[in-house]
């Protein structure tokens, strides 16, 4: 099998998601980047840099023009435009131009940060991700989705901007916390629901070994949920139909994560959405209550937390999902399942659907 994925545009190859087990191959799949001829800013946040920023700029010392770093306390509440203004003051201290570039050493916080910095200095340069949560390996670092909260609006500004590579090391996950590894199982199990039942069956019988961490299954695992992101974001690289059915589980899941003022992470928050959404279809008629259960029990048996130990208020949550980017004048456009691995657009779903899923199963 091969170590890498290739992500296409219109039938053309536009960056490589490189799978591995070290950095060792980084210096190499850069230099196809020509990155002789540029200073590289590596953006990594204050828990990752400890861990593993001297391990990047070991490979690349000697390779490239100059290498700088900017380390940005960590944590969503810093995904914001003083984040990104912080690095154009560095990127304008180093003179960096336009054939340079930025290199996201982190989760998806970084990443969608560091993207978002890439995709507006100078109009636009280069960047290349190296996700190392689970979440961001498996789904963030793919696609060209960048951008920050503004005030508490969830990815509120953004654009669409490409990497050059995702570097995927899944040994950088031996370090990330139990509560984040299931954050990104909640992206993980999505992948599933609305794409592959296969892969959900995969997850579930799976489960045990992947709890364990079992570094082949992990490998298997990343690479089949890339494999999912990548196909969709292929079809439909700026969200004009298909790619809009990665948001399942988001729009009360976004709206749960800015309600609880993120006390939970955004693949927990996305996982009591996913059962939310999944109810929502149930209510519709679209699955049965049988199919359901099996949702709502995959994602117990990932140690998801549900709304029985995180109480919300439902109008207030649901008043949230009003400023969502989904919505289209007056209607949101909802994700729901017709099946497990088959997802579609809903334009019908009322606040009193919504309302529902909290109060009747
Ligand atoms: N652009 C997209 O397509 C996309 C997709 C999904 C999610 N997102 C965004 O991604 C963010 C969530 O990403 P996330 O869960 O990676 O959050 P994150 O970047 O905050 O990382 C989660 C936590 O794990 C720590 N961490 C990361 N890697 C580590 C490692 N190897 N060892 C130890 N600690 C490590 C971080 O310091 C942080 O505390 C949200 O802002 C969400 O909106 C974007
Ligand atoms: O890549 C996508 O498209 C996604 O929707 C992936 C989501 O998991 C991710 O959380 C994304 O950032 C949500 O996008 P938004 O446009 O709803 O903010
Ligand atoms: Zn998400």
């Amino acid at each position: 099998m091969n170590n890498y994925l290739t992500v296409h545009q219109n039938g053309e190859p536009i960056y490589d998601i490189f799978f591995a087990n070290d950095f060792n191959s980084l210096p190499e799949l850069l230099a196809g980047q020509g990155i002789a001829d540029k200073r590289v800013c590596i953006v990594t946040e204050s828990n990752v840099a400890p861990l593993y920023l001297e391990a990047i700029e070991n490979q690349l010392r000697g390779k490239c023009k100059e290498i700088i770093s900017v380390v940005f306390e960590a944590g969503e509440a810093n995904k914001n435009l003083d984040t990104v203004k912080y690095i154009y003051e560095k990127l304008i201290h180093a003179r960096f131009d336009r054939k340079d570039m930025l290199i996201a050493l982190g989760g998806g916080v970084t990443g969608d940060i560091t993207g978002f910095t890439a995709a507006t200095y100078l109009r636009g340069i280069d960047f290349v991700q190296i996700p190392t949560s689970l979440l961001a390996q498996v789904d963030s670092s793919i696609g060209g989705k960048t951008g920050v909260d503004f005030d508490s609006y969830k990815n509120m500004v953004g654009a669409f901007h490409m990497p050059k590579l995702v570097y995927i090391n899944v040994s950088t996950l031996s370090t990330l916390s139990d509560d984040q590894f299931m954050s990104g199982m909640g992206e993980i199990i999505k992948h599933g629901l609305i794409k592959d039942k296969d892969y959900f069956n995969w997850l579930m019988t799976n489960r045990d070994c992947i709890l364990a961490k079992e570094p082949d299954i992990l490998m298997e695992m990343i690479r089949a949920s890339c494999n999912i992101k990548r196909l969709v974001v292929e079809n439909d690289p700026t969200e004009k139909g298909e790619r809009a059915l990665l948001n399942f589980g988001h729009t009360l899941g976004h709206a749960i994560e800015r309600y609880l003022d993120l006390k939970l992470s955004h693949g927990a928050c996305v996982g009591i959405g996913c059962c939310l959404a999944a109810i929502i279809s149930k209510n519709n008629g679209d699955i049965d209550k049988e199919t359901l259960d099996t949702i709502t029990t995959a994602f117990d048996a990932f140690g998801f937390p549900t709304l029985e130990d995180y109480p919300v208020d439902a109008d207030k949550v649901i008043e949230y999902t009003r400023n969502d980017k989904k919505m289209v004048g007056d209607k949101i456009k909802f994700i729901l399942l017709h099946d497990i691995g088959n997802a579609y657009i809903n334009m019908d779903i009322t606040v009193d659907d919504m309302k529902k899923a909290f109060t009747e199963r």
